[in-house]
């Protein structure tokens, strides 16, 4: 016990020290790329679902700061109104660009209601979007639910295969013609390395035989990149791009599912502050697919780091990535 309690502490003070020297001595953000330059999305429009929390605010962020009109597509309004005032104050604090400067005028925010675990919530969401929106330049299927127990969104799916790909599966279809008509646009789909631990288990996509909570987490990321890969297929030639990415390990609220001992948590917070990425450093690869000149016209591709990354050949079969088309298709009643 005593050697174990050692080792522990030995890792705390690791920790420390390597916080120090990543907070402390490293640059304060880690932007790749620059992080773009200011006005570089002035006169667009990016929904990015998720942005009240962790990866999608820090996205919604950065974009704003960039100039984008960003619309938030959040479940709960009043975590996301708060999140918007935060990031309203953080703009001004920044210095965004001054109204009117040759940088461009600084980002505008908006709050719009979505609940990706209820396809009525979906389909009323889309149906305010398609009425009040000119234009979308950007989708970014941000918003993730992470090994939460067993439950069942309004319609009857699992909840992580639900939110994470099904409620983003039908969004994406009923926004397809106002992102057409916007074209140059781009989708930008958050995955994760995790999907490598995922099977297509097209005899119970819902486990109601035995459920797993990372398989299903897994296998919910898997979907992401297999929807992403099958829909750059069906979009060649108009001008939509779709990438995929996995943001890194980010410290973020995506964890609220993991129930740490009390003892252990604080060790749990130095460890994720010492080795996670910070929110904008992990909104670095969104922000690059949604903005970056460097990746105009390219479509399908699996990102890490602001670079393409090779995918396992099961998140590139082809014939499996149909079929979950088709099926998700069944599911979420998009009629032929
Ligand atoms: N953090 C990490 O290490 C990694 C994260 N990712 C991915 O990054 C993405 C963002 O997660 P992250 O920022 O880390 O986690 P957070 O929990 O901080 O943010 C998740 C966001 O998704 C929203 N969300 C959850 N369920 C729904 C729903 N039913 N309808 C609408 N929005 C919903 C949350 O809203 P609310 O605040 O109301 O719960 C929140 O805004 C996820 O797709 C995740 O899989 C991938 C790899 C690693
Ligand atoms: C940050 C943090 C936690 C861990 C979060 C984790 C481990 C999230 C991992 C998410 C991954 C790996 C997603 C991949 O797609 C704890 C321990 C809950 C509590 C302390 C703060």
């Amino acid at each position: 016990m005593a050697i174990a309690t050692v080792a522990a502490l030995l890792a705390a003070l690791g920790g420390a020290l390597w916080l120090a020297a990543r907070r402390f001595v490293g640059p304060s953000v880690q932007r790749l790329h620059g992080g773009g330059k200011s006005g570089l999305m002035h006169g667009k429009t990016v929904l990015i679902t998720g942005a009240n929390s962790g990866l999608g605010r820090a996205t919604a962020a950065e974009l704003l700061r960039l100039g984008a009109r960003v619309i938030m597509g959040c479940r709960d309004r009043d975590r996301a109104e708060e999140a918007a005032g935060q990031l309203r104050r953080e703009l001004c604090q920044a210095g965004g660009p001054e109204p009117g400067s040759d940088a461009g005028e600084a980002g505008e925010l908006v709050v719009k209601e979505l609940d990706l675990a209820s396809l009525r919530s979906v389909r009323a969401f889309c149906q305010e979007m398609l009425q009040e929106e000119p234009r979308l330049d950007v989708l970014i299927n941000n918003a993730g639910i992470f090994q939460c127990p067993y439950m069942k969104t309004e319609d009857g799916f699992e909840m992580q295969f639900g939110v994470n790909h099904l409620g983003h599966f039908l969004l994406t279809n009923l926004l397809l013609g106002l992102l057409k008509s916007s074209a140059p646009s781009r989708i930008v789909v958050v995955s994760s390395k995790l999907y490598k631990y995922g099977d297509i288990n097209f005899e119970d996509l819902n486990s109601e035989q035995s459920y797993n909570k990372s398989f299903c987490y897994s296998r919910s990321k898997l979907a992401n990149i297999l929807f992403t890969r099958e829909l750059a297929r069906r979009l060649e030639g108009t001008n939509v791009t779709v990438n995929v990415l996995h943001p890194g390990i980010v410290r973020t609220n995506l964890g609220r599912h993991i129930h740490i001992p009390l003892l252990v948590k604080p060790l749990f917070n130095l460890v994720s502050w010492a080795f996670f990425k910070t929110p904008v450093e992990g909104a670095q690869t969104s922000v690059y697919l949604a903005s970056s000149p460097e990746v105009e016209g390219v479509s399908g591709k699996y990102f890490g780091d602001c670079k393409e990354v090779e995918l396992l050949p099961k998140a590139m079969d082809e014939s499996v990535a149909r079929k979950l088309w088709d099926i998700s298709e069944v599911m979420v009643g998009i009629l032929k």
